[in-house]
C-alpha cells in the first residue's frame, strides 16, 4: 500500500521544514510530504492538505477545485526549549511580537501570556497592519522565525523559532488518514513534560525575582532617605517607603511608571543624557526643600540606570541640629546673659532695655562702642534673650585675620578645595551657626572681598563652601560689632555702604565707661568677687578711678583689678599702688610729653590749648558744643574747616570726643589733664 500524501501549504519554506520534522517525529517515514515550495504537485495524489494559513487564503496557493482532499488548518504550539530566552527579560519589558500576520501575532501574545509571561508588556506587530504600535519605547522584538520582519532600528531580537505543530493537529492528521501511531503517549508525555518544566522554571524565576526584590525593598525601607532606582529605560523600578512618605505618594502609584510621569522635578533627564552624577542639589518638589543626589549606575561599563537619593531638608537640619547641640557643649555657646551685665547707671539701663527689645526681633544688629565696653557681652545677651537661644552662638573676630582664612572659616571648604583640605571638607561658621546667631566681631576689619561675601549670605540666606558647588541654606541671625567709625570707612572706600545698611537694621551703641562712671564701684565689686579677692579701696583711690578716662573701658578696669589683686595682698589699695598712667591720669602708651610732641607735629600748640580750654569751660553741658559756637569762642579766628581738622586731630589722641548724632564736641579727662602740659 502506498504511503498517504500530505500537501503542506506555508508562506515561508522554513515553516515547511518545521512541519516536516514535527510529522516525521511522530509518523516516521510512513507519510509522504509535498510542499507548495517544490513544484510540480499532483493534486489528485494528495490525501490531506495541511495549511499554515487560514482556509480563506488557501486558494491563493493552489487550485482548490482540482482536489477532493480534506483541508486541515494547522494549530500551532511553541518550542518550549527556546522560551528560556524570555526569562532574562525584566518585569514590564516592552516586547514587540513580530509576525507576518496581525492575527497570528495576536495569537502568539495570548499564548505567551497564557504560559505565564504576563509580567511582560506585549505589542502585536505585522508589517502590513493598519495601526502599528508606537515603537518608541519598545525594548525588544520577539518573533517566531521571522527576524527579517523586525522593524529597522530595533536591535534586540529574540527568535523563538518557528512555531511547531500542536499536538491536537497531529492527532487530527492521524484520524483523517486513519494512520495510527504507536508511541502516541510518548509524544503526549514529551509535551506535558516540556510544559511542566517551563512552568516550573517560570515560577522559579518569578519567585527569585520577587524574593530579591522584596529583600531589597525591605533593606531600603530601613533607610532614612528616599531611595529610588530608575532603570536605563527611565522606568521606576524601586521606590522605598521613605521616598513615598516624603513625597506623599504611594509606591504602587509610581512603580514601573516612566519617571517623566511621576518624578518630573528631579533633573533625571540631565543624568540620563550626561551619565554624570549630580551631588547634593537643593530641589523644590511639591513645595518641599529636598537635598537630592542622582548617581548613574554603570555595570560592566554599560549604563543600567540611576539611583536617586533624597532627604527632606528640615529633616537634615534636625540631624545637623543634634550634631550641633553636641558641639554646643564644646564651645559654641554663650557665657553671658543680661543678668551678668553689671551696671545700674541710667544710660546702661536704657541700653539694656533697648537691647532686650532688639533681642525679641530677628533683624541684623550692629553694635558700636569703644573697645572693651562690653559689645560681645551684649551680643551674647541678645542671643540668650532671643528665640534662637536653643541654637548655637558662634563668634568670629576679624581683627588680624587674613582674607583667605576668613573665607574658609566663615564658609567652610569642600573636600579637595585646596592642598591639605580635610577629607569630607569642613563646615564654615555660618553652617555651624545654623538656627542660631553668628557674631561678627570687629567687622570694620573684614577685608572687602569678605564684606561682599557676607552681604551675599545676608541677602540669599545660603552659603557655598570654598571650592564647592552646592548651596547650603542657612538660617542664622547676624550680630556685628565694631569700635570703628564705619561711616568714615565708607567715605574712604574701606567699607561697603550696602553691607553697612544691611547690618545697621538695628543699631545699638554701648556707652563708654566714661559715660557711666557711677557703675565703676559695682564693676569693681563684681571683678573682685570673680577673682575671690578681699581688696578694699581708699576714698582717694576711688576718686582717682572715677576721674580717670578709661580709654580701655571695662576691659581696662578688669585688668586693673587683676593687677591689684596680684600685687596688693589683702589690704587696702593706696594711691601709690595704682599704675603710673592712672596716677598720672594718662593711659599707657600716651604719656603727656608724647601727646605734646604729636600735636606739635600737627600745627600750632597754642591753638590746641585754646580749643581745649574753651571746651573745658563748657564741660558741664552734657551734649557738648557745636563747631560754630566753639569757633566764636576761640581767641584766634580760624575757619570752620581748619577747626574741624584740629578737632579731628585732638579726637585722634583722645583729648576730645564727638557724639554720633551731631551732639557736638566734648573734652575728655585726658584733654583736661593735657591743658597743663601744653
Ligand atoms: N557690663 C559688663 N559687666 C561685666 N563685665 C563686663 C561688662 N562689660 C564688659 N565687661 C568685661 O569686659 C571685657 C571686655 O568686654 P567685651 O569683650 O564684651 O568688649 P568689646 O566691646 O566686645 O571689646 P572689643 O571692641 O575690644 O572687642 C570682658 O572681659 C567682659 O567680661
Amino acid at each position: 500500500m502506498n504511503n498517504p500524501v500530505i500537501l503542506v501549504l506555508t508562506k515561508e519554506i522554513d515553516l515547511y521544514y518545521t512541519f516536516r520534522d514535527n510529522i516525521r517525529e511522530v509518523f516516521g517515514n510512513s507519510i509522504t510530504l509535498r510542499s507548495n515550495h517544490f513544484l510540480p504537485v499532483y493534486l489528485e495524489d494528495v490525501d490531506l492538505i495541511l495549511s499554515s494559513v487560514p482556509d480563506s487564503l488557501v486558494k491563493d496557493f493552489i487550485n482548490i477545485e482540482k482536489t477532493k482532499a480534506p483541508l486541515l488548518v494547522a494549530n500551532r504550539s511553541i518550542d518550549f526549549k527556546k522560551l528560556e530566552k524570555l526569562f532574562e527579560l525584566p518585569r514590564a519589558a516592552q516586547c514587540l511580537l513580530v509576525s507576518n500576520d496581525e492575527a497570528i501575532a495576536c495569537e502568539s501574545v495570548t499564548m505567551l501570556k497564557y504560559l505565564g509571561f504576563d509580567y511582560l508588556d506585549f505589542y502585536a506587530y505585522s508589517p502590513d497592519m493598519e495601526n502599528p504600535p508606537d515603537l518608541k519605547n519598545i525594548d525588544i522584538a520577539i518573533t517566531h522565525g521571522l527576524a527579517n520582519l523586525v522593524p529597522k532600528g530595533l536591535e534586540s531580537v529574540i527568535d523563538l523559532g518557528n512555531r511547531r505543530l500542536d499536538l491536537s493537529t497531529l492527532f487530527d492528521i492521524s484520524k483523517i488518514l486513519q494512520h495510527n501511531f504507536d508511541h502516541a503517549h510518548h509524544i503526549t508525555m514529551g509535551y506535558v513534560k516540556n510544559v511542566a518544566r517551563i512552568g516550573r522554571e517560570l515560577a522559579n524565576s518569578v519567585r527569585n525575582e520577587n524574593y530579591i526584590n522584596s529583600s531589597l525593598q525591605a533593606v531600603l525601607n530601613t533607610v532614612q532617605e528616599g531611595v529610588v532606582f530608575i532603570d536605563n529605560e527611565g522606568r521606576v523600578s524601586l521606590f522605598n517607603e521613605e521616598a513615598g512618605s516624603i513625597l506623599g505618594i504611594d509606591s504602587q502609584a509610581v512603580l514601573y511608571k516612566h519617571y517623566s510621569d511621576v518624578l518630573d522635578e528631579f533633573q533625571i533627564d540631565k543624568v540620563m543624557e550626561t551619565k554624570q552624577q549630580i551631588p547634593r542639589q537643593m530641589i523644590q518638589v511639591h513645595g518641599l526643600n529636598l537635598l537630592a543626589t542622582l548617581t548613574p549606575i554603570l555595570q560592566e561599563g554599560s549604563f543600567s540606570g540611576i539611583v536617586l537619593v533624597f532627604q527632606d531638608v528640615t529633616h537634615v537640619e534636625r540631624m545637623e541640629q543634634e550634631i550641633r547641640n553636641k558641639k554646643l557643649q564644646s564651645g559654641l555657646t554663650t557665657k553671658y546673659s543680661f543678668e551678668d551685665n553689671v551696671g545700674n547707671s541710667m544710660i546702661m539701663m536704657q541700653t539694656q532695655q533697648l537691647a532686650k527689645k532688639i533681642a525679641r526681633s530677628d533683624y541684623t544688629v550692629l553694635i558700636t562702642g569703644e573697645s572693651g565696653t562690653g559689645k560681645e557681652i551684649f551680643a551674647q545677651s541678645i542671643h540668650e534673650y532671643s528665640s534662637r537661644n536653643k541654637g548655637p552662638f558662634v563668634a568670629v573676630n576679624f581683627a588680624g585675620i587674613s582674607e583667605s582664612l576668613a573665607e574658609s572659616e566663615l564658609f567652610g571648604y569642600a573636600e579637595g578645595a585646596f592642598t591639605g583640605a580635610r577629607k569630607g571638607g569642613k563646615a564654615g561658621l555660618f553652617e555651624l551657626a545654623q538656627n542660631g546667631t553668628i557674631f561678627l566681631d570687629e567687622i570694620g576689619d573684614a577685608p572687602l572681598k569678605i564684606q561682599a561675601a557676607i552681604l551675599r549670605v545676608l541677602q540669599e540666606k545660603q552659603v557655598m563652601r570654598v571650592g564647592g558647588s552646592t548651596v547650603i541654606p542657612v538660617n542664622v541671625r547676624v550680630i556685628a560689632a565694631t569700635n570703628k567709625q564705619l561711616e568714615d570707612m565708607i567715605r574712604k572706600g574701606e567699607f561697603r555702604d550696602d553691607l553697612f545698611y544691611r547690618l545697621n537694621q538695628l543699631p545699638l551703641r554701648i556707652p563708654s565707661l566714661q559715660e557711666r562712671k557711677e557703675d565703676i564701684p559695682d564693676l569693681i565689686t563684681y571683678f573682685l568677687k570673680q577673682k575671690n579677692s578681699q581688696l578694699s579701696f581708699s576714698p582717694a583711690v576711688m576718686e582717682k578711678l572715677s576721674s580717670y578716662r578709661w580709654p580701655g573701658n571695662v576691659r581696662e578696669l578688669e585688668g586693673l583689678i587683676t593687677y591689684l589683686s596680684v600685687i596688693v595682698n589683702e589690704r587696702e589699695v593706696s594711691f601709690s599702688d595704682l599704675p603710673f598712667q592712672i596716677q598720672d591720669g594718662f593711659p599707657s602708651n600716651m604719656h603727656p610729653d608724647k601727646i605734646t610732641r604729636l600735636l606739635e607735629h600737627s600745627g600750632d600748640l597754642h591753638l590746641y590749648k585754646d580749643i581745649l580750654e574753651c571746651l573745658m569751660v563748657t564741660q558741664g553741658e552734657n551734649a557738648g558744643i557745636g563747631r560754630s559756637t566753639l569757633q566764636a569762642m576761640l581767641s584766634d579766628k580760624i575757619s570752620e574747616s581748619k577747626l574741624r581738622t584740629k578737632l579731628d586731630i585732638l579726637k585722634k589722641y583722645g583729648l576730645v570726643e564727638t557724639g554720633i548724632k551731631k551732639q557736638g564736641t566734648k573734652i575728655t579727662n585726658l584733654g583736661i589733664n593735657m591743658i597743663e602740659h601744653i
